[in-house]
């Protein structure tokens, strides 16, 4: 995983403007923005867009990655097929905050018809700002990441 400060960027159709407002918005705090499209607004797939930004960290080429789509959370859930990602929906600043501290999510996933701009972006920041914790998380973060096993009943 690459500590420097590199993003991906993405959505589908339905997040466009608001994912190039938090684009300009992460250049002004010193972030480097890989913003991956789509840029034209037909319709589109949201899934292609949530595993191909989810690629771009899952290869250590990003820090972090960004995804949107109308709720956040069919992308999200794209997202989070791609092996060593830990991507979370977040409505909220304290939510967007904890799965850095204790979920150690590589990824945050927004919803453009759930959210004002205004919100999104503190949304970001919290998630930008906020540092993994370690310890008993870092335990349990080993857990998900563990080879998925058959449940019994
Ligand atoms: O989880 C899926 C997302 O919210 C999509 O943005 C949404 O399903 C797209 O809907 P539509 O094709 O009606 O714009």
């Amino acid at each position: 995983m690459t500590d420097t400060k590199r993003i991906v960027l993405s959505s589908d159709h339905a997040a466009i403007d608001l994912r190039q407002t938090i684009a300009a918005h992460i250049a002004k705090l010193g972030w480097e923005v890989v913003d991956i499209g789509p840029t034209t607004p037909e319709s589109t797939h949201y899934p292609k867009h949530g595993k191909a930004a989810a690629g771009r960290v899952a290869s250590g080429d990003c820090r972090f990655g960004i995804i949107l789509c109308g709720t956040g959370q069919g992308i999200m859930m794209a997202a989070n097929k791609v092996a060593g990602i830990r991507c979370g929906v977040c409505s909220d600043t304290f939510s967007a905050r904890m799965i850095r501290q204790h979920n150690d999510a590589n990824m945050l996933s927004l919803g453009v018809r759930v959210l004002g701009e205004g919100l999104a972006l503190d949304i970001v920041d919290a998630f930008l700002t906020a540092e993994f914790e370690g310890g008993r998380h870092a335990t349990r973060v080993e857990m998900i990441e563990a080879p998925e096993v058959a449940l019994t009943a």
